[in-house]
């Protein structure tokens, strides 16, 4: 896939530039970051976005916090309350921690970060495109504008298209945010591969018509044992997908993985302004003063996955010996 990159760090200047992922698809606009308070803000407004890129983002924060003489005690705050569910952010600033007062450490780790990430997303996609075929359905995004720079779940699929293997991309919008609409659809076109924008209201109807192969979506935090948070409407379409019997993968980096957590009871899933379920671009779609609610992800129990693509090879059930066999676990 061609390499969208969300971010890119100007070391002499001390600035990282990030893409600004809310004004896509149609205007290509970077945005200067040059402290943490900055990048917890960017993180927060979503200006970047995808679990394994907010992680990135976070440890180049705290590099951003030594350049700017921030203490590294608050940018270390400031930067975990951004946004609470994508497990990367957390284990990229316990990373960072061991390097505070240290410009070149920090700099260093951060920099190994990034360059893991982007191994462990060139073995996803590897290892994803050899489970799916046909045509594929995909929510929100999991391309290279959410992660390091190639994608996870997108990765998989445009690995797939590219051995012959998947012929077709279905692209739900994703609703209220519209990562696939805006995100998803603009990595597509790039990587040439073909795809069609759906409602996500369409999911079941094309499922039902025998036009949807497999399902494979991202994880933003997932549990020992297989149960996981992704973008609000995962848990439905897990649901209508072994309901018409359709293969269903979450693909994700070991790093999106929280080993504290037995089950996915204790996934803090976030909830974001109604105002983005309330409007589109800034134009109003409810009568004023209308009520909304936001849930921004939702919990997928791991009884509904079929298999979980890692950059260690695509685990089966049962999920919790083989997440703890990839990750060390006893
Ligand atoms: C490769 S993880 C991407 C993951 O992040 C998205 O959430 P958001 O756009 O709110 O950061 C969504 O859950 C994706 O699956």
């Amino acid at each position: 896939m061609e390499r969208v990159l969300p971010f890119r760090f100007a070391e002499g200047e001390g600035v990282f530039w990030l893409l600004d992922q809310r004004r896509l698809p149609l205007e290509e606009v970077w945005v200067p970051v040059r402290t943490a308070r900055e990048m917890a803000s960017a993180i927060r407004g979503m200006v970047v976005r995808g679990a394994p890129a907010i992680g990135v983002s976070a440890a180049y924060g705290m590099v951003l916090a030594h350049l700017a003489g921030e203490a590294p005690e608050e940018a270390d705050r400031l930067l975990r309350a951004s946004r609470p569910t994508a497990v990367n952010l957390f284990h990229a600033l316990d990373r960072m921690k061991a390097h505070w007062g240290d410009l070149e450490g920090s700099l260093k780790e951060a920099r190994a970060l990034w360059r893991e990430v982007e191994e462990t997303e060139k073995a996803i996609s590897l290892h994803g495109a050899r489970v799916l075929r046909g045509q594929v359905l995909t929510h929100c995004n999991t391309g290279p504008l959410a992660t390091g720079g190639y994608g996870t779940a997108l990765g998989a699929i445009v690995e797939a298209h590219r051995r012959g293997r998947v012929r077709h991309v279905w692209v739900d919008e994703t609703r209220p945010y519209l990562q696939g609409a805006r995100l998803t659809a603009y990595e597509l076109k790039k990587a040439g591969v073909p795809a069609t924008l759906i409602a996500d209201s369409m999911a079941g109807f094309l499922m039902g018509k025998g036009q949807v192969d497999a399902v494979i979506v991202g994880v933003d935090r997932m549990a020992l044992n297989g149960d996981f948070a992704n973008k609000i409407g995962t848990y439905a379409l897990a649901v209508l997908a072994r309901h018409h019997g359709i293969p269903f993968y979450a693909a994700l980096p070991l790093a999106s993985v929280d080993p504290s957590l037995p089950t996915g009871e204790g996934i803090p899933l976030e909830e974001r302004p109604p105002e983005e379920v309330l409007e589109l671009r800034g134009v109003r779609l409810a009568p004023p003063g209308f009520p909304a609610y936001h849930p921004a992800f939702d919990l997928t129990p791991h009884r509904y996955l079929t298999g979980i693509v890692t950059e260690k090879g695509v685990l089966y059930p049962p999920f919790d010996e083989g997440l703890r066999d990839a990750l060390g676990l006893a």
